[in-house]
């Protein structure tokens, strides 16, 4: 591979990375409304059950996609994790609203 090929591929990689960061922009956002929604109601920020649900289907997404489940379902426990953190925050400013 010489270096062009090389700079061709690398810019394709900074074209998905900069899709990706756009997709967990949307997904924080409708996140967020939930959390909203969740504080207004006093619902409990973290919902086991949703989340088992969706454990399940990003196997199902992996395996389709040919991605190890593992990988897949890390980068989404980690995202999980900072929309639970965020929705705690929203029902203590609620709260104190
Ligand atoms: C967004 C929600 O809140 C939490 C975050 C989730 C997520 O980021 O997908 C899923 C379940 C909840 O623990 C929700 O309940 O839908």
């Amino acid at each position: 591979m010489d270096d062009s090929e090389l700079a061709a591929l690398r810019v394709e990689i900074d074209k998905i990375d900069a899709h990706i960061v756009e997709l967990l922009a949307q997904r924080f956002n409708i996140t967020n409304q939930v959390g909203v929604l969740k504080a207004q109601k006093k619902l409990s920020a973290i919902d086991p059950e949703r989340e088992a649900r969706q454990a399940q289907r990003y196997t199902e997404l992996a395996n389709e996609f040919g991605v190890k489940p593992q990988v897949v379902q890390n980068l989404f426990r980690s995202i999980i994790d900072e929309v639970v953190i965020n929705h705690r925050a929203i029902a203590v400013q609620t709260a104190f609203q």
